[in-house]
């Protein structure tokens, strides 16, 4: 994909769902994976044409696992002009050391989301983007069905009234296979993930799952995104007669 092609998808989204307003100080977390630094482009290409003016600044949660580089990051921040934030943190010690938790995923999304939160906030920011795309709303959406027994998945804009800030998602059109064409073809400099549960979650049993399904009945990811995006999950938007024409052809 190239880098016209995800400012097109970007736009769709964030015009859509109305994720950006005039002045918004948006915070992208910078897990250092494909999706996030994929997301940072499309924020940084963005905000040079879209009509509202907003701006944008980068922040990494450090888990503190050994390995981890945030030098390359930091790097691809200083030549877009980006200010980039590392926050350091004992998250990953607590979890797997001291805690030694059996289902890790969930409680190190809860501490590192609230230290996000916590740093763009002292920042002054007003909302946060994450880098979901099309088929991790899928992958979500499936592992709430078969696990949690609902029909769920987080919507494209969230606000969080306690913190006071707007969660956003402006890739969520976006397929993965595009975010991995756009991260070779402009080589972005990915950070290993070093977590020691990466490659062995249900996230990774439900990607496998569901191109198996695809495989086997081409099409089928599609239908189950329209059935996200189409107003059926209570705290997505309804979709009425606008919203539906925007919808046409994602
Ligand atoms: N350590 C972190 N620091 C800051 N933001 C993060 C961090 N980890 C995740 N995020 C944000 O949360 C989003 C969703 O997290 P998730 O763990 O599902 O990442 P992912 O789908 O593997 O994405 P990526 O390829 O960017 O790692 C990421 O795209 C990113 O915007």
């Amino acid at each position: 994909m190239k880098l016209q092609q995800l400012l097109s998808f970007t736009r769709k989204a964030v015009d859509t769902y109305q994720m950006i307003q005039p002045g918004d100080k948006i915070a992208i977390g910078i897990s250092g994976g494909k999706d996030s630094l994929t997301l940072l482009y499309a924020l940084h290409g963005l905000k040079r044409f879209y009509p509202n003016p907003f701006e944008i600044e980068a922040i990494t949660v450090d888990l503190g696992f050994d390995g981890f580089e945030t030098a390359p990051i930091a790097d691809l921040c200083a030549e877009l002009n980006v200010t980039y934030t590392v926050v350091k943190t004992d998250i990953g010690k607590i979890i797997f050391e001291e805690r030694k938790e059996k289902n890790p995923c969930s409680l190190c999304a809860k501490m590192r989301k609230g230290s996000l939160n916590e740093v763009a906030k002292a920042h002054g920011c007003n909302k946060i983007a994450y880098g979901h795309h099309r088929d991790d709303l899928v992958e979500t959406m499936l592992m709430s069905l078969m696990f949690e027994g609902r029909f769920y998945c987080y919507s494209p804009v969230t606000y969080l009234d306690r913190m006071d800030l707007t969660v956003i998602r402006p890739l969520l059109f976006v397929y993965e296979a595009d975010v991995i064409g756009f991260k070779n073809k402009y080589n972005l400099p990915v950070s290993k993930n070093p977590c020691p549960a990466d490659g062995n979650t249900k996230r990774e049993y439900m990607k496998d799952l569901l191109k198996q399904l695809n495989t086997e009945h081409p099409g089928v990811m599609d239908k189950m995104f329209h059935a996200i995006i189409n107003g059926n999950i209570s705290s997505w938007p309804k979709v009425d007669k606008v919203l539906a024409d925007k919808l046409n052809n994602i």
